[in-house]
């Protein structure tokens, strides 16, 4: 059962799928690849090359972590790119500066995954006003469920940012209703349980939820988890999601070539050439 005041939220914000409307939603007019990485990885510069890396390889959407100590949903590759980046001295305000300077060469729709403690201090007010400042189209609150997330969509409305969701396996219907509400811009759809990590296989379960989404709303739905290979996009795509995430694969790229950042650029580059294939459905 819903609360009474989770009710509520969900008919306030009511929101109206807003597909080509906003920057982010109108990435998923064709199939789309999301590019994840930690903010500041290993460093404010050498983050700023992978992003034009992964941008000159042709993916659709940027996702940025922002660096927190305790990223309880991670798996081990992404919580060791956190701790570069907090090592490397990167803060929210960094965050911030680190979209601008891609917003220098750069239109790309780009989303912030980011935990609440870090929303929470900066005041919620203040950190959906800046990202909005430096040019940030979508906002994902890991850690915030839906029954508690009206500020969180007040505060993207009134800033023009689209707030996206998180669906799991689980995911109940109520819950499904209450989340096709609330969110804007794309659902992002986890593939399996766990935390974030690279999987050999993509779990069917993640396609049974993406029918179940489809029949409420339609808003791009992006699956995401344990993928790495063109092969998993092409499966992902073909079943009818609008796009596919990638987020500790490409960290791990990152990771290996922490001394060679222009071998770590030109195998970025390739990675997302090949998962647009793979998408695409062409042959690799
Ligand atoms: O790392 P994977 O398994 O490729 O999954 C994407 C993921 O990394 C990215 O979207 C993400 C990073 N941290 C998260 C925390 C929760 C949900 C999603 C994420």
């Amino acid at each position: 059962m819903l609360s009474e005041n989770s009710q509520k939220i969900s008919e306030n914000l009511k929101i109206q799928s807003n597909i080509g409307k906003s920057r982010l939603s109108s990435a998923f007019k064709k199939p789309a690849f999301v590019a994840y990485t930690v903010a500041g990885d290993p460093s404010f510069e050498a983050s700023i090359e992978a992003a034009k890396a992964l941008i000159d390889g042709g993916c659709t959407v940027l996702e940025l972590g922002v660096p927190f100590s305790d990223p309880v949903a991670d798996g081990d590759v992404i919580q060791r790119a956190d701790n570069r980046a907090i090592r490397a001295g990167i803060k929210t305000g960094d965050v911030f500066r680190l979209v601008k300077e891609i917003r220098k060469f750069s239109e790309i729709p780009i989303v912030f995954l980011v935990y609440f403690n870090i929303v929470y201090q900066r005041g919620q007010g203040n950190f959906y006003r800046e990202a909005k400042e430096a040019g940030v189209d979508g906002i994902l609150i890991v850690d915030l469920p839906p029954e508690e997330a009206g500020f969180a969509c007040e505060l993207s409305r009134k800033y023009g940012i689209d707030q996206i969701f998180l669906v799991t396996p689980t995911t109940s219907d109520e819950r499904l209703d209450m989340i096709a509400g609330l969110a804007s811009g794309f659902i992002y759809l986890v593939s399996s349980l766990g935390v974030t990590g690279v999987r050999k296989n993509i779990s069917t379960d993640a396609f049974l939820v993406l029918n179940r989404i489809k029949e409420r709303t339609d808003i791009p739905v992006a699956i995401g988890f344990g993928i790495s290979k063109p092969e998993h996009a092409a499966k992902i795509i073909r079943s009818g999601a609008n796009g596919v995430i990638v987020g500790s694969y490409i960290v791990s790229v990152i990771e290996k070539n922490l001394n060679n950042p222009d071998i770590m650029c030109d195998e970025l580059r390739l990675f997302t050439k090949m998962m647009i294939k793979g998408i695409a459905g062409e042959q690799i």
